[in-house]
């Protein structure tokens, strides 16, 4: 049996489509969602992400707010960039490209951040409104996870989901989304001190792999039949000395999995369609 591949580029397109229309609706309200970002350095990797942020933005009709600094830029300058966009009424949602440079202290970056315009929904508050129950942006990669799960179908209501990484961009705040009521299912938290990895993974129905180890997940931790999320996303050098991207699940487990989401191809571009949502959802509530 090979499984199923849960196709992220696909939905990301969809959910896109739906934005278009919904920008649109704002437009004739005379409101148009800003995304802003805010990149300090030059870094290649960096770059390129933004761009495709403002690219994806402008595929559905969210207006940009680029904000650049240089490498060398200080911490005060920083400030100053996210009160100008914390103040900026056509700035609807924000976020502040990681990594930044080493000198800067990225957690008071991030705290700077009005939590109402978290585009990225990392911001604490946020993640503890999350906790409590409370409305707030959702974080976009577990929020991708999910809606890309539900638009395909597979089941969460009473499943048994291991969760393979404790990270405070997945892991963590992936659990709080998987055991709310609307998804209702029982999350266990895998991470470095889990004593028997594999016996949880095979108990799962679903299993989602957000630790950075390439090729974790292995065929025979695996249930037949499960669905597998890989979230991991490693920069390794190949033989041929060129880098590229892998993941945290090994390519034979789709000879056993029910369902795939693949890296690349699925986590990645629904993270983003989920910032874009975030950046909309900020607008019609504003508006
Ligand atoms: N403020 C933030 N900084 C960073 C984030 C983030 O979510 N918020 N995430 C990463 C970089 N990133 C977006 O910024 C990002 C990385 C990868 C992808 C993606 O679609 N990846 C592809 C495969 C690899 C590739 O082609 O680049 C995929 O998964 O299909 C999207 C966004 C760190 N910084």
């Amino acid at each position: 049996m090979t499984a199923t591949i849960l196709d992220g580029k696909a939905t990301a397109a969809e959910i896109k489509d739906e934005l278009r229309a919904r920008v649109k609706a704002l437009a004739e309200r005379g409101i148009t969602p800003g995304l802003g970002t805010v990149l300090v350095g030059e870094d290649p990797g960096s770059q390129a992400y933004v761009n495709g942020k403002h690219r994806d933005c402008a595929e559905v009709g969210i207006a940009s707010l680029r904000v650049t600094l240089p490498a060398d830029a200080t911490q005060e300058q920083l400030d100053t960039a996210l009160a100008e966009l914390n103040a900026d009424p056509a700035c609807h949602g924000y976020i502040v490209q990681l990594p930044l440079p080493g000198h800067l202290d990225t957690q008071r970056a991030l705290e700077s951040i009005d939590p109402d315009k978290d585009a990225d929904g990392l911001h604490p508050v946020n993640l503890g409104r999350l906790v409590l129950g409370y409305d707030a942006p959702l974080p976009c990669t577990p929020r991708g996870i999910v809606e890309l799960l539900r638009r395909h179908d597979v089941p969460l209501s009473g499943a048994n989901v291991a969760v393979v990484g404790r990270g405070n961009t997945v892991g963590r705040p992936l659990g709080l989304l998987l055991t709310r009521r609307s998804e209702n299912a029982t999350v266990t938290l895998c991470h470095t001190g889990t004593l028997d990895l594999a016996a949880h993974t095979r108990a799962a129905d679903v299993v989602i792999v957000a630790a950075g180890v390439p090729g974790l997940l292995t065929a025979d931790m695996v249930n037949p039949g499960a669905t597998v999320v890989d979230v991991g996303i490693t920069r390794v050098i190949g033989e041929d000395g060129k880098g590229r991207y892998t993941g945290d699940v090994d390519p034979e487990v789709t000879e056993v999995a029910g369902k795939v989401v693949p890296m690349p191809g699925g986590v990645g571009p629904m993270t983003r369609a989920m910032l874009l949502t975030n950046v909309v959802e900020r607008a019609e509530r504003a508006g």
